[in-house]
C-alpha cells in the first residue's frame, strides 16, 4: 500500500544521474533545478504547452517519506514460462516488428501491452530479454489510472521504490524523469562538461536490481531526448576467451551513497539509508542463460580484492568498451504513446540531453526488481 504523501512537497527536476564516480568512470553530476512555480508562471502564456499528465508530476516529501532497508524476497521469473514462439504477444498478422539493429532493439506496432494476458506478459519478459530493449508504439499505458499501470508492472516483480527520485503523489513506486519547460540546467551543465551521457544500469547498488523495466512517455521535445542502450551480453561476447575468463569470479562493489548525497545536497530526500552491494562482474540471465557484463560507471565503485589502480584500470577499460562500441548499441527515439521495455540485467542505458529550446520532457518508469545477480562458470 502506498504511503500517503503529506508535509512539505517540492517539485524539481529528476534524473537517475548520480554524482562523479570515485573511479575511472565518466559520468556527470546530476542535472537539477526544476521549479514548479516557474513553470506555473510560464503556463497560460504562449511560451509553454500545458503538462499533458499533471497527475504524473514528481513530488518529494522532505519530511515524512522514509522507508526501512529493502528486504530480500524470492523473485519469480515469468520469462521462464514463456512460449518462445510468442503466440500471445504477437498474435498472427497483428504485430509489425522492426529490428533497430541485428542484436539489440526492436520497434513494435500493433500490440497493446495493457491488453496482454498473463501468457502474453510471460512472453513479453522473454522477448525483451532476447531483444534487450523494445519500443512499443501507440500504447494507452499513460492514460490508464496510475494504479492500473502499477499493478500491471507488479506482475514482473516486486516494485522498486527509488531512494531519491520524485514520484507522482501517492505512488512512490513510480519513478519520474522530468525536465521542466523552464529548465536551464542542461545549458549550465554543458558549460562545464562536453556531453551529457551517463551510462548505467538502474539501481545496481540494490541486492536485487530490476529485471524487466518499463519507461513510458508523457511529454517531450519534438526531437531530441532519445535514450541510448548498450547490449551487455554482446559486450561480454566481444571479449577474448582469455579476458572473459579473467573476469569470471571477480566481484565489484556498487554504491548508492553518492546518489543520496547528491540528493540531500540539492535539497532533496533520502527515502532509505545508503547501501553498497557486491555483485559478480559477469552475471547470467535466468531465462536465456546468457552471460553479460554487469558494471557501470554510475554505481560501480571498485573490484573486490584489487588494489585501487588495478581496479580503476580494469573498470575504465570495461566502461570505455561499453561506451565506445556503437556497434552493440541502439538508440530509441521517443514518440507520444511509446512504452520502452528493457531488461536491466542485459543492457546499460543513458538519457541524451540534446535539446536546447526549453521543451518539457516527462517520462515515468516502473521498475520491478528481479533475482540477486549470480554467475555461472566460464565456458570455452
Ligand atoms: O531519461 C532517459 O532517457 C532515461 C532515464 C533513465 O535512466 C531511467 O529512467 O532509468
Ligand atoms: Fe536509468
Amino acid at each position: 500500500m502506498a504511503p500517503s504523501i503529506t508535509g512539505t512537497v517540492s517539485v524539481r527536476d529528476t534524473t537517475t544521474q548520480a554524482p562523479r564516480p570515485t573511479n575511472g568512470g565518466s559520468n556527470k553530476e546530476h542535472l537539477i533545478g526544476y521549479s514548479i512555480d516557474k513553470e506555473k508562471e510560464l503556463k497560460g502564456t504562449d511560451k509553454v504547452a500545458p503538462v499533458s499528465y499533471p497527475h504524473y508530476l514528481p513530488v518529494w516529501d522532505n519530511e515524512t517519506e522514509r522507508y526501512p532497508p529493502l528486504t530480500i524476497f524470492e523473485h519469480y521469473e515469468h520469462g521462464k514460462d514463456a512460449d518462445p514462439s510468442y503466440p500471445d504477444l504477437f498474435p498472427k498478422d497483428k504485430a509489425q516488428i522492426d529490428e533497430i539493429t541485428p542484436f539489440i532493439g526492436s520497434e513494435v506496432h500493433g500490440v497493446q501491452l495493457s491488453k496482454l494476458s498473463n501468457a502474453g506478459k510471460d512472453q513479453l519478459a522473454r522477448y525483451v530479454a532476447e531483444r534487450r530493449v523494445v519500443a512499443f508504439r501507440d500504447q494507452d499505458f499513460a492514460d490508464l489510472p496510475i494504479q492500473e499501470a502499477v499493478d500491471y508492472a507488479g506482475y514482473f516483480g516486486r516494485h522498486h521504490i527509488h531512494q531519491t527520485s520524485g514520484a507522482p503523489k501517492g505512488f512512490p513506486e513510480v519513478h519520474i524523469v522530468f525536465r521542466g519547460a523552464d529548465d536551464r540546467t542542461g545549458a549550465n551543465f554543458l558549460a562545464q562538461r562536453t556531453n551529457t551521457i551517463t551510462w548505467h544500469s538502474d539501481v545496481t547498488f540494490e541486492k536485487q536490481p530490476p529485471g524487466t523495466t518499463f519507461l513510458y512517455w508523457l511529454d517531450g521535445p519534438t526531437s531530441g531526448g532519445d535514450t541510448l542502450f548498450a547490449d551487455m551480453a554482446q559486450a561480454y561476447r566481444r571479449l577474448s576467451p582469455g579476458f572473459q575468463k579473467r573476469l569470471h569470479g571477480l566481484r565489484a562493489v556498487h554504491s548508492g551513497a553518492e546518489q543520496i548525497n547528491a540528493s540531500l545536497n540539492g535539497g532533496g530526500i533520502a527515502r532509505r539509508d545508503p547501501i553498497t552491494t557486491e555483485h559478480p562482474i559477469v552475471r547470467t540471465h535466468p531465462v536465456t542463460g546468457e552471460k553479460a557484463l554487469y558494471v557501470n560507471p554510475q554505481f560501480t565503485r571498485y573490484i573486490v580484492g584489487y588494489k585501487k589502480e588495478e581496479s580503476d584500470y580494469l573498470l575504465k577499460f570495461l566502461f570505455d568498451h561499453i561506451a565506445l562500441s556503437q556497434d552493440l548499441q541502439a538508440r530509441v527515439r521517443w514518440r507520444p504513446g511509446t512504452v520502452v521495455v528493457w531488461d536491466n540485467r542485459l543492457v546499460a542505458h543513458s538519457a541524451v540531453f540534446d535539446w536546447e529550446d526549453g521543451q518539457r520532457r516527462h517520462i515515468a518508469r516502473l521498475t520491478p526488481q528481479a533475482e540477486q545477480p549470480y554467475e555461472t562458470p566460464f565456458e570455452e
